[in-house]
């Protein structure tokens, strides 16, 4: 693995809320044009650490390199957030229709009425939500929400999409939809960085598998060194009970 692939590199990172040690990592590094996993028990520091690697969250002790770069945690760093996407599991969907929600972040961009046209058009019909995207996101069911976030997120072709259990909330279909579309639906130069408890998504999808424990990184490994004999079928309740 040489240098240039660690697209994002955190070094020394120290989270404490309320005196208690939440994470405590030396170093962790997310591969480039991958889908780095991170796994773990419940409350082992998965969502905490998507925070800080998608700066959402900046008070924390320890350094984050963006391309090798230090990233400042005194700047907003809004030019380089606006290359970054968050798939969150519960979604939150603004006031309006599918079209609307799916829209704004391209309008937000500056891009054209033609091309936003365009660019909704085409994701939609890739998630299969091309028939709701008149619809007021009021009467959508919570799956049909959940694509719609989904779709939000990948329409403007972001440099890194972040997935904290997007798919937790989906009936098996739905599911089993994204795991077999998910590695269409990015593009290859996107890297993914994606939290899971879904044994399959984790089989079909990582490139890294990162095992979370009490706030401290286990491992880090690839998915040749990894072994999947462990993970079992089905989603899981709790990582621990098999790595
Ligand atoms: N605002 C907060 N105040 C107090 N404790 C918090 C806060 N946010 C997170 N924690 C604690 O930090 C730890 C890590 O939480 P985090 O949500 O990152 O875990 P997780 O691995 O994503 O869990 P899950 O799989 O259940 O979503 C947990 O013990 C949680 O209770």
């Amino acid at each position: 693995m040489n240098r240039g692939n660690k697209i994002l590199k955190v070094e020394n990172i120290d989270k404490n809320i309320n005196n208690k040690q939440i994470l405590q990592i030396r170093k962790y590094s997310v591969i480039k044009g991958k889908f780095n996993f991170i796994i773990g028990a419940n409350g082992s520091g998965k969502t905490s650490l998507l925070n800080i690697l998608s700066m959402i969250d900046n008070d924390y002790q320890g350094t984050i390199y963006y391309k090798g770069k230090i990233i400042s945690k005194k700047e907003r760093n809004c030019e380089l957030r606006r290359r970054f996407s968050v798939i969150w599991q519960e979604p939150y969907l603004y006031r309006g229709n599918v079209y609307h929600n799916i829209a704004l972040p391209l309008k937000l961009r500056g891009f054209n009425k033609k091309i936003i046209h365009k660019k909704v058009k085409n994701i939609s019909q890739k998630i299969e939500i091309d028939d709701l995207l008149e619809q007021s996101v009021y009467t959508l069911s919570g799956g049909e929400r959940q694509k719609v976030s989904i779709a939000r997120a990948l329409v403007t072709e972001p440099e890194i999409l972040f997935v904290d259990e997007a798919t937790t909330n989906l009936d098996e279909e739905s599911i089993n939809f994204f795991n077999s579309h998910f590695a269409d639906l990015v593009t290859e130069e996107m890297t993914v960085v994606m939290v899971s408890h879904d044994r399959r998504q984790i089989k079909e999808l990582a490139d890294r598998i990162a095992y979370l424990k009490k706030g401290k990184i286990l491992s880090s490994q690839a998915r040749e060194e990894f072994d999947f004999s462990q993970l079992g079928a089905g989603i899981c309740s709790s990582i621990e009970e098999i790595v």
